[in-house]
Order: structure tokens, then sequence, then C-alpha cells
């Protein structure tokens, strides 16, 4: 039934076309009316016009469907695409030429994008008459019948594909605190900022290259890990301990993360923050999304959590024998915890009410003693991985072979590996990168010093510690890094 109304209406159309021709204008142009309004009767697609207007911030979806285009590279199955530049941005964008199209794919239906520009006598400027000007749009084509159920949900995800192209290729931030000096405001703890461009990358990272996929996995898992965050009551967040001689690549790895990620970098300088209030503000002034490192914790400060031993003497009391003191020395006790930096100040942001104040941060604490850290910052559930950042391997070797001198394999390689295996002396990543990067285009004489260096004995090649001393330390840290786990790598 549906077939024969179809053919009916189109031998009409037909008959139409062929005396269109014939008409004078004015019926041409009812006739070409009433041929819209039967092809839009007719067409099963909806098409949804999203335009560009210029300095208005509604072109904000057009901005964003540029964006998606971009980041789920559409555009490379294009014939023709534009390199522009978004507006109020630094990022350069790929958008489809003008008339081109390209097909989408959401939950399973085909979604339809074409790109407009058309050329229009715009206002006059200055009095130098119309100009020429492009107006832009997509056009969206989707099936009718698609139309309710999946636009909502395809526009939000266009959205949040185009905020997440935007924060990849924005440039990232490295941040540390300072006070300002203005009386304006109050000398106030704030956090100045620099571009951040460390070249460290998981590539470049010299470590078992197992252990580099555990890393990346974790924190792939935690980015993507909102619903499960939510789901489970926890703040979104990770914490990640490195610990480790000097050397190892902790900084190393904090950049590789962040490069990864593409997040800030709050490098957080304790030293100079004096009571938990300062600490508060500053850390409730970062932003989402980023990485808050305090390198060398166990020097920072003393983070033992106790009370300073000369304001309980000042008192007079043990400060635990509450029961004694008056309600006047309780005040006195109670502002001086506040204006101090406590451990427990510090853990309120990593698991205690204050650790939800925003969204998708990383808390990465390093030291090269793990031994000397309070058992309160090992507990389960504050650092959720411990990472040991160990004296070169032989896989971690090849990798930084690979990168400084660009080779595979050398004749010199079982010797070095021996040398590593045997572990006469440990050497760190930084004593191999600094033979290394010698001479990068002679690998041969490079090798050989390195093997010589391996050689010498232990005292000759300035380690920090001799081997024995070395030894120990490592022995105390294992111990210490086997208590009650999180993740230990
Ligand atoms: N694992 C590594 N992979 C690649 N390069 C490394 C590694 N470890 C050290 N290096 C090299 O040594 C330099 C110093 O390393 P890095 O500062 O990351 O060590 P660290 O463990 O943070 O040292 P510290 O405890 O003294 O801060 C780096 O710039 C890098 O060139």
């Amino acid at each position: 039934m549906m077939s024969t109304d179809l053919s009916y209406w189109w031998s009409l159309v037909g008959v139409v076309a062929f005396f269109h021709g014939m008409l004078p204008r004015e019926a041409k142009e009812a006739v070409s009316r009433w041929l819209q309004v039967l092809r839009s009767y007719l067409d099963p697609y909806i098409h949804f016009e999203i335009p560009e207007f210029e300095n208005s911030s509604s072109n904000e979806l057009y901005k964003s469907v540029q964006l998606h285009i971009n980041a789920t590279d559409m555009c490379k199955s294009a014939n023709r695409v534009v390199l522009t530049r978004v507006r109020n941005s630094t990022l350069t964008s790929s958008s489809l030429a003008a008339g081109q199209s390209l097909v989408d794919k959401f939950e399973g239906k085909t979604l339809r994008w074409k790109h407009n520009v058309q050329k229009v006598q715009g206002d006059s400027i200055r009095g130098r008459g119309s100009q020429e000007v492009s107006e832009r749009s997509y056009t969206l084509k989707i099936h009718k019948r698609d139309r309710d159920c999946i636009i909502p949900r395809y526009i939000d995800y266009v959205n949040a594909r185009a905020i997440l192209y935007k924060h990849q290729n924005r440039e990232m931030q490295l941040y540390t605190n300072g006070k300002t000096s203005s009386i304006f405001s109050g000398g106030r703890h704030m956090w100045q900022s620099v571009p951040f461009k460390h070249p460290s990358t998981f590539n470049t990272l010299a470590m078992e290259p197992a252990n580099i996929a555990r890393i990346k996995g974790d924190l792939k898992s935690f980015v993507e890990g909102k619903d499960f965050f939510e789901r489970v009551g926890r703040a979104w967040k990770r914490g990640y301990l490195l610990y480790g001689p000097p050397g190892t690549g902790k900084s190393s790895m904090i950049a590789a993360m962040a490069n990864f990620l593409k997040y800030d970098v709050y490098d957080l300088e304790l030293t100079q923050v004096f009571s938990n209030t300062e600490l508060r503000q500053l850390l409730i002034q970062t932003t989402n999304r980023s990485i808050i490192v305090i390198e060398d914790i166990d020097c920072s400060i003393n983070l033992s959590g106790q009370r300073s031993p000369k304001s309980s003497s000042k008192r007079g009391k043990d400060s635990s024998d509450k029961d004694a003191l008056t309600a006047e020395e309780l005040n006195m006790i109670k502002e001086d915890e506040t204006n101090r930096i406590t451990l427990s100040g510090l853990l309120n942001f990593t698991d205690g009410l204050w650790s939800c104040c925003g969204d998708e941060r990383i808390l990465v604490f390093t030291t090269n003693h793990i031994e000397k850290l309070d058992d309160a910052l090992l507990r389960p559930g504050r650092m959720d991985m411990h990472i040991e950042m160990s004296y070169c391997t032989f896989p971690a070797f090849k990798i930084l072979v690979r990168n400084y001198l660009m080779i595979e394999t050398h004749p010199l390689f079982p010797t070095v590996e021996s040398l590593l295996v045997e572990g006469k002396h440990k050497v760190t990543p930084a004593q191999i990168s600094e033979i290394l990067i010698l001479d990068k285009d002679n690998p041969d004489m490079v090798m050989d010093k390195l093997v010589a260096f391996l050689q010498q004995e232990p005292e000759e090649n300035e380690l920090p510690e001799n081997a024995e001393a070395a030894n120990e330390l490592e022995s105390k840290s294992q111990a210490k890094a086997k208590a009650p786990p999180s993740l230990i790598i």
C-alpha cells in the first residue's frame, strides 16, 4: 500500500518537474516551495543545523563539533580537510572542507555530519562598503526514528569528547607554592605557575617494562574510574609513594605520569607551609585533573604527628592529659594544633573529609628513605601504590641505550648484563645516563667507557653509599615496603 502511494507521488513529482521549466517565475517559486515541503515529508532523515556565530558564546556547540571531529580522527577519512586555528585558543584543528561530509557511529546508529560554508554580503566595515563573509554551519543528519532516543546523549558525548580533546592539547602547567606580599591579599598562600614541558615519558623511563605497563594500566583505570569511585563511595583520587635512592628516576616518573595523563603538576614545597590551615588553603586551590607532589617527604618537615616538645613544655602539662587542663588551656592547645602542620593535617587530604574536595587528583609522595617514614603514611588506603625506583637492571639499561645511542644491541651487552646482574656495586640510571650522553654518535666508545665504569671497584665510582650501606638500606626499605601493603611494585 505504502509503495503504491510513494510511486504515485513520485510520478506526480516527475510530471511537475517536466513542466517546471515552462512555468512563469511565480508559479516556479510556488512549485519549489511545494516540492520542499513534499521532500521533507518523504525524507526519513532529520537535519539539525549547528551554525557558527561570530563573537558569540552560542557557537560553543559548533566548536565542540569541530573538536569532536578532530578527536575521533574522522577527518582522516575525508578527501578535503581545512586546517584552522580554534578561536580564542592556541589549538590548531582540522575541519571538513566546505560541502564535505563524514559518517559517525554512536550506540550502533549512523549519523552524518556535513560542513556548510556560504559566502554572504556582510555589514559595512568603517564605511568601506559591505564585505563578503563566510557563514559556516554543520548539519547533522540522523534518521527520524533515532532522533529522540539518541540526540541528547549524542550531544553530551560530542561535548565530552571536545573537552577531552582540548584538555589533551592544551599547555600543561607546573605550579609551585609561595606567599603573596600584597597587603590587600594579606599574604595569602598562592600557587605560581610556569608552562610544564618536561620531556620524560613512559618510553624514556628506564624501568622494568612489566612495571611500566602496570603503572600505566593503573593510571588509565583511575582516569576512567569516575563511575567506579562513585559506586564504592570513595573520593576520586589516587596516591603513589615513589621510593628509592637518588638518581633512580622518581622525578622523571612524576613527569612521565603528568605527560601520560596531561595533568598539571602542583609541586608542594612543604617547608614553606607552616600550618594545617595554610596547607588547606593551598590544596583547595588546586584544580581537578592534577598531580600534587610532595618530594622528599621524610625531610620536608617533621611529620611525626606528635605535638612538639617545645609547645608541650611551654604549657607545662602533657596535652594527652586533657582532663587536667582548664578550658583556656584546651583552647590554646586547639589553636596551637591548627597553627602547625601535622601528619594528620596532611593525611586529611589523602583520605579524610578534605580528600573529596575536587576530582581526579593524584597525590605523589617521594622519599629516598622509606624506612624513615611514619607508619601512618604507609597504612593501606593512604598511598594506593608503592613504587620502588631501583638501581639499574639490564632491561632498564637496554631502554636507556635505545634512547641515548639508538641501538638495540651491541657486542658488549652480555658483559654489561653480567656486571649488572653480578651487582658488585649498584649503579643508578642517572649514573649510566651520564656516560651514555658522552657521544651519541659513537656507541662503541661509549660502551667501552660504560664497561670500564662498571668494572671499577665500588668506592671508585662515586656512589653515594658503599655497597654494604646500600644493602643495609635496601633490606630496611624492603622490610618497610612489606608493611601492610597497598600495591607494591
Ligand atoms: N629511571 C630512569 N629513567 C630514565 N632516566 C633516568 C632514570 N633515573 C634517572 N634518570 C636520569 O637521571 C636524571 C635524574 O633523575 P631523577 O631526578 O628523576 O631522579 P630522582 O630519583 O628523582 O632523584 P632525587 O631523589 O635526587 O630527586 C634524570 O634527569 C634522568 O636523565
